[in-house]
Formats: structure tokens, sequence, C-alpha cells
């Protein structure tokens, strides 16, 4: 099976094709076709023609669209569920609970939150001021292969219903649901370059921003590559909003509910194989739990299920950082290695769940995204120490504290330098809240009315009012 582009409403078949890889088994699953600059070329042209008058229709009918696709995914739930597990080898849960669900609640989300927006008004001095909003035109999304359908549905369901049209580039590892989705948008009958997919590796992400006619570019993925794009747009002054990458901290206070805690970090750092960006790598413990905390978590860590990792590449990655762990110093503390099954697994790309201490804070380990299902664990005696050591990083995406202390809990929170803090629980999502992070960990915020407001550009009209004769 070759998957292959949609642009204007329609199937195109150009390119090059290239494998996509089962990471449960290491086989090829499917191919898909390379975008090469012709076809970017068209896919821009396809989302120009198509932006006046999708920019032209009422909020409320794009959010009726919107509205649309929400059912469009209902209806084809189980086929997205089955493209996004064979690309990634998730578990048939999570898929079913978080990504495909994530898909549906995005659209749904900014239909109602783009339709109940109100228009700001000042009235100062015989001077009335409104802003109306405008889109920006044509939208470059690049999204990664960890939430394939849940990042890109996050990005295009508030570009769209702002008014924008948009050409989305899935990861190279993982275009199968964008594909279903390529369908739903044409059996909902949306109207012809509204959306366009195109398929590639990371030139082709490339070419896709730097094209003259793509207006503005959202990114989730790598620092790496969200510096290599923001080089890529700098003379043509693009704005761009970019999720990047973290070191997440976790502060575990000796007040806390331990089991939750414990519990808590288990799904902090392992799920999805630990190939969330909010995930946390680096745990930090007081001196009175840390003993039993590291016991207790190396064991529920033994317990767990391997997950693949998305590629043998970023399978190497991983491993090359379980290596590095051993030679900074680190004391492992279950995992370190590759799990063998004796079955069709032995083939893929999984690593153990592991968890490790014993190194500085200096470490490579200890600075840079590992993005696998690891963690560092290490001990702190006051809060004051917690909050430097959390913040003692290149990256501030995400912060979790467990603690039962209320006043502690805020106080903290307020001190991270993080764009997202969460207390006794972990990636729990409200999606009106702003979402992103600071330092390397990325530009802007998408999120509710965030998201309105990158994917649109203000203008401020003002009016001198005629005074009431005195
Ligand atoms: N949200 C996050 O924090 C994520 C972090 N990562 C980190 O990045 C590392 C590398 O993973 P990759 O898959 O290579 O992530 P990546 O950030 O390079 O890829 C993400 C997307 O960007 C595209 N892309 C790559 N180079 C581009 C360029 N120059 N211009 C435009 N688009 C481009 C890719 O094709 C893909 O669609 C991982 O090991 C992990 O540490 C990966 C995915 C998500
Ligand atoms: O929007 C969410 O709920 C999750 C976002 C996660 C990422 O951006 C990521 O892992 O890259």
């Amino acid at each position: 099976m070759v998957l292959t582009h949609f642009i204007g409403g329609q199937p195109v078949a150009a390119g090059k094709s290239f494998p996509i890889h089962d990471p449960v088994t290491g086989t090829v699953v499917r191919h898909a076709q390379e975008a090469d600059p012709e076809v970017v070329d068209r896919a821009v042209r396809a989302a120009r023609e198509a932006a006046r008058d999708w920019a032209a229709l009422p909020v409320a009918e794009r959010a009726g669209w919107m509205r649309r696709l929400a059912e469009g995914i209902e209806a084809r739930f189980d086929d997205l569920v089955a493209a996004e597990i064979a690309d990634t080898g998730k578990s048939l849960d999570q898929t079913r609970t978080l990504d495909i669900p994530r898909g549906i609640a995005n659209f749904r989300a900014f239909a109602e939150i783009a339709a109940q927006r109100p228009d700001d008004a000042f009235h100062l001095s015989g001077l009335l001021s409104y802003t109306v909003r405008r889109p920006l035109g044509v939208v470059a999304v690049i999204v990664p292969w960890n939430l394939p359908f849940l990042l890109m549905t996050w990005k295009l369901a508030p570009a769209l219903v702002a008014g924008n049209t948009v050409v989305v580039k899935p990861s190279e590892h993982t275009p199968g649901s964008a594909a279903v989705f390529a369908e739903i948008c044409a059996d909902a009958g949306l109207p012809a370059g509204v959306v366009n997919i195109i398929f590639g590796y990371g030139s082709a992400g490339q070419l896709l921003v730097e094209h003259p006619g793509v207006d503005a570019v959202t990114f989730t993925g790598s620092t790496a590559t969200g510096t290599a794009i923001m080089n890529a747009v700098a003379d043509r002054v693009k704005p761009i909003s970019f999720e990047l990458g973290g070191k997440n901290a976790g502060l575990v206070f000796e007040d806390c509910d331990l089991e939750r805690a414990i519990e808590g970090s288990v799904k902090s750092v392992f799920t999805n194989g630990g190939q969330v960006c909010l995930c946390t790598e680096r745990l930090y413990v007081q001196r009175s739990i840390f003993e039993e905390f590291c016991a207790r978590l190396a064991s529920r860590a033994q317990e767990l299920e391997p997950q693949p990792m998305i590629s043998a590449e970023h399978r190497e990655k991983v491993l090359s950082y379980y290596a590095l762990a051993r030679s900074e110093g680190a004391k492992v503390l279950t995992g370190g290695s590759v799990p063998t099954f004796g079955d069709h697994r032995d083939s893929g790309y999984f690593v153990e769940p592991t968890v490790v201490t014993g190194l500085s804070e200096w470490s490579r380990f200890n600075r840079e995204e590992i993005f696998g299902p690891v963690c560092h664990v290490a001990l702190f005696d006051s809060e004051a120490e917690a909050i430097d050591l959390a913040n003692g990083s290149d990256y501030g995406l995400a912060a979790t504290l467990w603690t039962a202390n209320l006043d502690r809990a805020h106080r903290v929170a307020q001190r991270l330098e993080a764009g997202l803090v969460w207390v006794n629980t972990w990636y729990q999502r409200d999606l009106r809240t702003p979402f992103g992070g600071v330092k390397l960990s990325g530009i802007g915020r998408e999120g509710g009315t965030q998201s309105l407001d990158f994917y649109s550009e203000p203008t401020t009209i003002t009016i001198r009012l005629e005074q009431p004769d005195a």
C-alpha cells in the first residue's frame, strides 16, 4: 500500500515512495510518497486558492465544519486507531482512550471557543476602538511522530476555525492517521484546498516552511528542528508557534501521598514509552522518602510492558543514553538494556523501562532530552533546593509536584520556570488553557483563545464618536 498526498480535495500520486516500519516488528507496513518541490508548490497553491472563500465564511459556519469533521472522526474511529497503531506500535488502550478521542475533542473544543469568543471594544475620551481578527492565510503544520493524530488536530482545528487554510506535513514515520483524515475531509465535503496533506521527510517540511506562499508555521518537535525552521523563515519574518522539547522535573515532597506520587510518576515517566514532550525525565525526591521512593518506582518499572520506540534510529538514541548514564557513573536501579520476548517483538524497537540515580546535575544525561522510558532520581533537602534543581535546565516545558501541602503547592508552582505545572496529577488537560513552554521548550502558547490569537492577526479600528450637544 502506498499513501498519496491530498491536495485540492483530491489524492495526488507523485514523488518517490519511502517505507514506513511497524515499530513492534521492524517490518515495513506501508509506503508513502515523498513530496518534491513541485508537490509542495501544488499544495501551497491549492491552499491559497481556497483561502479567500474559507476566510469569508462566518465563524459559525466554520465552527459547523469543525463539528462535522469531529463526526467524521467518530465514524472512522476504528480505522484511525488501526492506522495509528500500525505506525507507532502504541497500545490499543492508549490509542482508543487518548490519541483518537483527543482528535474529536480538539475539533469540538475549538468550534465552541471560536464561536463564543467576544470581540474586544474600548471606549475612551470620545473614541471607540474595536478589534477585528483576520486569518493569517496559509499555515504550514509540521507535526512529529509521538502523538501524530492528537497533535495534528490540535493545530488544525484552531487554524481552520480561525479562517486559515493549511498544508500539513506529518512525520515520515507516521503518515497513516493523516491519510485517513484526508478521506474524512473529502467525505465530509470540506471545500477543496482548505486542508492539504503532503508526506515526506524533514526536507519536504523544509521546502514547505520556506515556500513564499506560506504565511505562518506551527511546529511541534525537537528543539534542533525548531531552530532550523526559525532560520528558514527568518528572512520573511513569518509568525511561528513552537512546542519543542522538554527535560521535565517531578518534585516529590515528603508530605505527599506516596502511593499516588509513585503511580503518578510511573505515568509521567513511562507513558507512550516516554515519547511525550511532557514526560518527566528528572525526579527530585525529599531525603526522608528517597530510598523507599526509588525502590518502589524501580519495582513498578520492572512490572511494565515495554513499549516500542518509534524507529531503529530512535532506539539507538535512547540506548546511547543508557550507555552514557553508565559511563557518567550512574547507578542503574532497573532496566538499561533491550528486553527479549522470544517472539516477533524481538525484531522491533523496544528498550527496557529504566530508572537511574547518582548522576550530577551537570551530566549530559541530566541535561539533554532523551525521549524514552527513562528517568534519573536525585534527592533534595529543602523546598528552595528543589525549586533550584527543577529550574536548573535549559528547557522549561512542564513540571509536576507531589505534595499534600496546599500552600507549598501554590508557592512552588509559581516559582517554577515551566509553561505547565501539574500538582498531584500529570497530563490532565483543559483545552481552553495556554499550552507551551519557556526557554528551549518553545515560543508562544497554543490552547483556547491563545491558539486563535496565534492563527489570526488583529486590526484595531478607532472611530471618533460625535459628542451629544451639551
Ligand atoms: N514534541 C517533542 O518534544 C518531540 C521531540 N522529539 C525529539 O526529537 C528527536 C528527533 O526526532 P525527529 O523525528 O527527528 O523529530 P523532528 O523534530 O526532527 O521531526 C518533527 C517533524 O519535523 C519535520 N522536520 C524535520 N526537519 C525539518 C526541517 N528542517 N524543516 C521542516 N520540517 C522538518 C519532520 O519531518 C517531522 O514531521 C527525538 O529523538 C526526540 O528527542 C521528537 C518528536 C517530538
Ligand atoms: O496537547 C497535548 O495534550 C499534548 C501535547 C504533547 C506534545 O506536544 C508532545 O509530546 O510533543
